[in-house]
């Protein structure tokens, strides 16, 4: 088991334009709060959405309420992706100021949100997922065309800040990213509603259930997190050879099912990510 390296002092998190304040959106500021950003303007039209932040952050309904003097040094784009087109032309007059652009949203090129804001924007476009929420994300990002180094050192402290970053130099790749990291905690939360079904059907009560599989799926995350080792031998140190969990994996294992599933579900995603991209 490895002991954390102390963290070095985290730099101050700029001032951020959060456009779009649902789940994904939401999970970011949850973090940037929790790790003291100090000027935070959101624009959700949504004012359920936006309810658990209100006494936090200032909350304007459209792009055309955000205070007059509010100059965002980045603009987080967190929409639908169906939603760009009506959210980013909005946000023009932020790209002519200089701000810089990070989009999360699934499939929509740098191209495309460049030619939505006008023309002049330096985007990056990042992939986050929603353990954002408690900064135990990943985030894979990529800069676009005119990004600075500073620009993207502004990114990387804003996405840092919610978990780890890694920084792709293809943009393409961010279609099986976003399969991968972005949908996954999707498939790890299938895992605990499946596994408390399953031991609901073996007897157990469904309240003992749902504490043994929630805390099973976090705990191992916890292991995977702080062990040096590969996921492959955690798994072997679980399985008693003849014992219980062999038979189990005899199963998961077969040729047609968990290891062949799961790619074909990734290659799913990834295709889906690249259809959005139109
Ligand atoms: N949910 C997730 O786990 C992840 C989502 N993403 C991306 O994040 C983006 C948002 O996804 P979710 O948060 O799941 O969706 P969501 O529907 O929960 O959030 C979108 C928010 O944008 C707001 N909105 C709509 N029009 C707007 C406008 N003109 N101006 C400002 N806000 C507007 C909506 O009211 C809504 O609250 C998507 O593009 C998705 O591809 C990326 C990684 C993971
Ligand atoms: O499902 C989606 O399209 C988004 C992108 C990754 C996670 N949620």
């Amino acid at each position: 088991m490895t002991v954390p390296a102390p963290t070095p002092a985290a730099s101050p998190l700029p001032p951020i334009l959060l456009v779009g304040c649902g789940k994904m959106g939401g999970a970011m500021l949850e973090g940037w709060l929790e790790r003291g950003v100090r000027q935070a303007v959101v624009v959700e039209p949504q004012p359920a959405s936006v309810a658990p932040f209100s006494d936090r952050v200032t909350v304007c309904a459209g792009v055309e309420s955000i205070p007059a003097g509010f100059a965002p040094a980045v603009v987080v784009l967190a929409t639908k992706p169906q939603q760009a087109e009506a959210a980013l032309p909005a946000c023009a007059a932020f790209a002519r100021a200089g701000a810089l652009f990070v989009s999360i949203m699934a499939g929509k090129t740098v191209a495309g949100m460049t030619a939505l804001l006008g023309g002049e924007a330096r985007v990056v476009r990042a992939m986050p997922n929603t353990p954002a929420a408690v900064r135990q994300g990943f985030t894979a990002a990529f800069a676009g065309p005119g990004v600075t180094e500073e620009q993207r050192a502004l990114a990387d402290t804003l996405l840092a800040a919610i978990g780890e970053v890694a920084w792709l130099e293809e943009e393409a790749l961010i279609d099986p990213v976003t399969a991968v990291s972005g949908g996954g905690p999707a498939y790890v939360f299938l895992l605990a509603e499946v596994l408390e079904k399953a031991a609901i059907e073996q007897g157990l009560p469904p309240e003992l259930a749902r504490r043994m599989a929630r805390r099973t799926v976090s705990g191992s995350g916890a292991l995977l997190a702080a062990s040096p080792l590969d996921a492959a031998q955690l798994r072997v140190n679980v399985t008693s050879p003849k014992g219980t969990t062999e038979r189990a994996l005899n199963v998961l294992m077969a040729p047609e099912a968990w290891p062949k599933l799961m790619s074909e579900a990734i290659a799913a995603a990834t295709a889906r990510s690249r259809e959005l991209a139109g």
